[in-house]
């Protein structure tokens, strides 16, 4: 007998709980797709189409919601004689210049022996190059620049709306949609470019427990042969996403590694205790990337505030972190960095959703300050935090949190921090 052999007793098709897979119906999104839907109606008007700009946190909908509309029209212009519609999808991850877009489009809309090298023509011709082809394809091209706050300037997102009404289109009608999370990015662009890029508007709000619910039982009903789910599985996933982030794709990746845990260890149905287990997992690979990307300073000053917080001594202002982290800085070989830069690590740490903060007012005399505490399990950040503690010692108040495989080892060495 082979040592491979199947073992589908949980899943019917696992696959539908992946990134890539496209569901037939989006679901608790009725009025983002309304507004969407009108927003693209010039298309099928034969119209100049609307530039559209989605925004909202991440894995709210946004790519699902652009592919399932933009699929349907596809189809549906079919029924019209007179458009001839084209489509082109860029995920701008990687590209952080507009010559590198512009070139990406020009390879997209080529065929394989035509295409461009990325590097090596000025701007301006790369950009006449993108001109012709879009002109030769005439009718309506829609361009959607998915992730584009990846772009730093602002040139061609200036000149794409524009390309028409700066006459360097004649023949084609052009529209662009764009799409963020990074709320700051439409702030920050200038007020001639969010005019002509921003001229259809569609914030995606956060999902709430109900919509993730929703959004579960459709992937589940795939995925998974029926009755194999307890009924508490996907309204604890649904309560734990909508907790985090309202983010529909960490709520699908719970569910995701729930079944799998589940089905190690040979369990013919998923239960409550496997979505803690498979929540607990996540959060550690979630922690430890974040905790892996950080300097050691950032290391040293998350160190401080959790043994602050053991010693009950949290919520914290970073005056108060200061003594601490300093004194570790001192442990590991390192100049404390001034209280400015220190902050800065704060911020970041809270920023990864590590630790968490709290803006007060100091009342009549006005000024306001920030606190700080620790919203993560002790044992997950120390167990990232190894390096560290071989650099600094072991602060009393972490012994007991400290991992089983340390813990176990009765020579676990105290450090004196007096
Ligand atoms: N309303 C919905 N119904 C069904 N599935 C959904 C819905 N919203 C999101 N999803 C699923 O959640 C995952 C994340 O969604 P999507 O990629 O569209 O998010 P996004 O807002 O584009 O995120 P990002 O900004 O990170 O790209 C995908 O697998 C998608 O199919």
């Amino acid at each position: 007998m082979g040592i491979f052999e199947r073992d589908t007793d949980i899943y019917r098709d696992r696959d539908a709980l992946r990134e890539d897979y496209q569901p037939e119906e989006l679901v608790g999104r009725d009025e983002e797709l309304r507004a969407y839907q009108t927003a693209l109606q010039p298309v099928i008007n034969a119209e100049q189409p609307n530039n559209i700009f989605l925004y909202g946190k991440t894995g709210v909908g946004k790519t699902a919601a652009t592919r399932y509309l933009l699929s349907h029209l596809k189809e549906d212009v079919k029924q019209y004689e007179d458009i001839d519609f084209n489509l082109v999808f860029l995920n701008c991850d990687g590209l952080i210049s507009s010559y590198q877009i512009a070139t990406r489009l020009v390879n997209e809309l080529r065929d394989d022996s035509n295409q461009i090298s990325t590097t090596g023509y000025p701007r301006s011709s790369v950009y006449e190059m993108l001109w012709e082809e879009l002109d030769e394809l005439g009718g309506t091209v829609l361009v959607v620049l998915d992730e584009v706050d990846h772009v730093q300037d602002d040139s061609i997102l200036y000149q794409l709306p524009r390309a028409r009404a700066n006459g360097n289109l004649s023949s084609t009608k052009i529209g662009i949609i764009g799409i963020s999370n990074d709320f700051s990015f439409r702030d920050d662009l200038s007020p001639k470019v969010k005019s002509s890029l921003c001229e259809q508007e569609i914030h995606f709000p956060a999902y709430d427990a109900d919509d993730l619910q929703k959004i579960l039982t459709q992937r589940a009903t795939v995925a998974f042969y029926d009755d194999v789910l307890d009924d508490a599985v996907i309204p604890l996933c649904a309560a734990y996403g909508a907790k985090d982030a309202g983010d529909a794709r960490q709520s699908i990746d719970l569910l995701m590694k729930t079944g799998d845990i589940a089905r190690d260890d040979n369990s013919e149905i998923v239960t409550e205790e496997h979505v803690e287990r498979g929540r607990r997992n996540l959060e550690r690979g979630r922690i430890e990337e974040g905790i892996n990307g950080l300097t050691q300073h950032g290391h040293l000053v998350l160190y401080a505030l959790l043994t602050l917080d053991l010693e009950q001594e949290t919520p914290v202002r970073s005056r108060d972190i200061r003594p601490r982290y300093s004194l570790f800085a001192e442990r590991a070989g390192r100049d404390p960095l001034v209280p400015r830069r220190m902050r800065d690590h704060l911020s970041e740490l809270a920023m990864l959703g590590l630790i968490s903060v709290t803006e007060r007012n100091e009342g009549r005399r006005g000024g306001t300050y920030r606190e700080y505490d620790m919203d993560m399990s002790p044992e997950l950040i120390l167990s990232a935090l190894d390096d560290v503690l071989n650099d600094v010692g072991v602060h009393e108040s972490v012994k007991q949190h400290l991992i089983s495989d340390t813990e176990s080892e009765e020579t676990t060495a105290l450090t004196d921090f007096s």
